[in-house]
C-alpha cells in the first residue's frame, strides 16, 4: 500500500506542536521544583526566574515566570549574568492553581498579570488549555479569550501602533488566575535592537493623517517603560498633539 506523504504544511504544524508540547513539559517540570531551586535561576533582572514581582515598580501578580532571551547560549547561561542587548525576549508564565474548588471565583479579583499593553512590536502567545487571558475592548469591556493550545495568538504591541501611526492599536490585556488547574502561557516578544529608531512608516503618514508620534529609539522607549507602572499608557509620553501640528505648520 502506498501511504501518501503528509503535506509540508501539516508536517510543519505537527513539528511545531511537538516543540510546544516539549516546552510545556519542561516548563511544568521547572515550575514544580522547590522554590529554592527555582530561585537559583533568578532574579529576573534582566533575565531569569521571577516570582510575583513583575518589573521594578511594585507591580505584583499571582504568577511565577521565566524570562529569557531568544538565544540558546544565553538561555543555557540564564542563572549567571546575562547581557540585555539582544532585542527579542521569550517568557514562560506559570499561574499556580487555586488550592480549593471553593476558592474559584469567575470575577477578575485574582489577578495573575495586571492590565497592560505590551511595549514591543508583536507578541506571539500560546497557553495550555486553561482560561485566563482577557482583552479590553474600546468601550472598556473586558472579554475572555478562550484558550486554544493548538494555536498562537498575536498581540499588537505599542511599537507596532507607532509604526502604523495608530492604524493597529496595541491591545490592553491581562491574565486572571482563578482556575483550579495551573495555567501556563508562553510569550515571544519581538522587538528591534536598542538603537533602532521607531516612528510612523512613511506609507502611514499623509497630510490628512499626520504623524501621531515623536520618533524615539527602542532603548528610550524601554527606559520609559521601566520607569512606569505596568498599566501606565507609556505611549502618551511620545504623542504629538493636534496643537503641536498647528504650531509646526
Ligand atoms: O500569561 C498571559 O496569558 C499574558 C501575560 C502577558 O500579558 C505578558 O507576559 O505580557
Ligand atoms: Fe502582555
Amino acid at each position: 500500500m502506498v501511504v501518501p506523504s503528509p503535506t509540508p504544511m501539516r508536517t510543519k504544524k505537527t513539528r511545531a506542536l511537538g516543540v510546544v508540547a516539549r516546552l510545556e513539559e519542561e516548563g511544568l517540570d521547572f515550575f514544580a521544583k522547590p522554590a529554592a531551586e527555582k530561585e537559583r535561576a533568578g532574579p529576573a533582572t534582566p533575565f531569569g526566574y521571577g516570582c510575583k514581582n513583575i518589573g521594578c515598580n511594585g507591580d505584583v501578580g499571582e504568577l511565577e515566570f521565566l524570562l529569557l532571551q531568544t538565544n540558546p547560549a544565553s538561555i543555557s547561561e540564564r542563572s549567571r549574568t546575562i547581557s540585555s542587548s539582544d532585542p527579542a525576549k521569550f517568557r514562560v508564565n506559570h499561574y499556580p492553581a487555586v488550592k480549593e474548588v471553593k476558592d474559584w471565583d469567575p470575577s477578575p479579583k485574582r489577578i495573575g498579570f495586571g492590565e497592560h499593553s505590551d511595549p514591543q512590536i508583536l507578541t506571539i502567545l500560546r497557553s495550555n488549555d486553561v482560561a485566563g487571558l482577557q482583552i479590553c475592548l474600546r468601550d472598556g469591556l473586558w472579554v475572555p479569550v478562550p484558550p486554544d493550545p493548538t494555536g498562537f495568538f498575536l498581540i499588537v504591541g505599542d511599537a507596532l501602533q507607532v509604526l502604523t501611526n495608530g492604524r493597529l492599536a496595541s491591545v490592553r490585556h491581562r491574565a486572571v488566575a482563578n482556575s483550579t488547574k495551573a495555567r501556563m502561557s508562553t510569550m515571544y516578544f519581538g522587538a528591534p535592537p536598542l538603537n533602532a529608531w521607531i516612528s510612523p512608516l512613511p506609507e502611514m503618514v499623509s497630510p490628512q493623517n499626520p504623524s501621531q508620534y515623536k520618533p524615539f529609539t527602542w532603548g528610550e522607549f524601554k527606559k520609559a517603560a521601566y520607569s512606569l507602572r505596568l498599566g501606565d499608557t507609556r505611549l502618551d509620553l511620545f504623542k504629538i498633539h493636534a496643537t503641536d501640528h498647528k504650531i509646526g505648520s
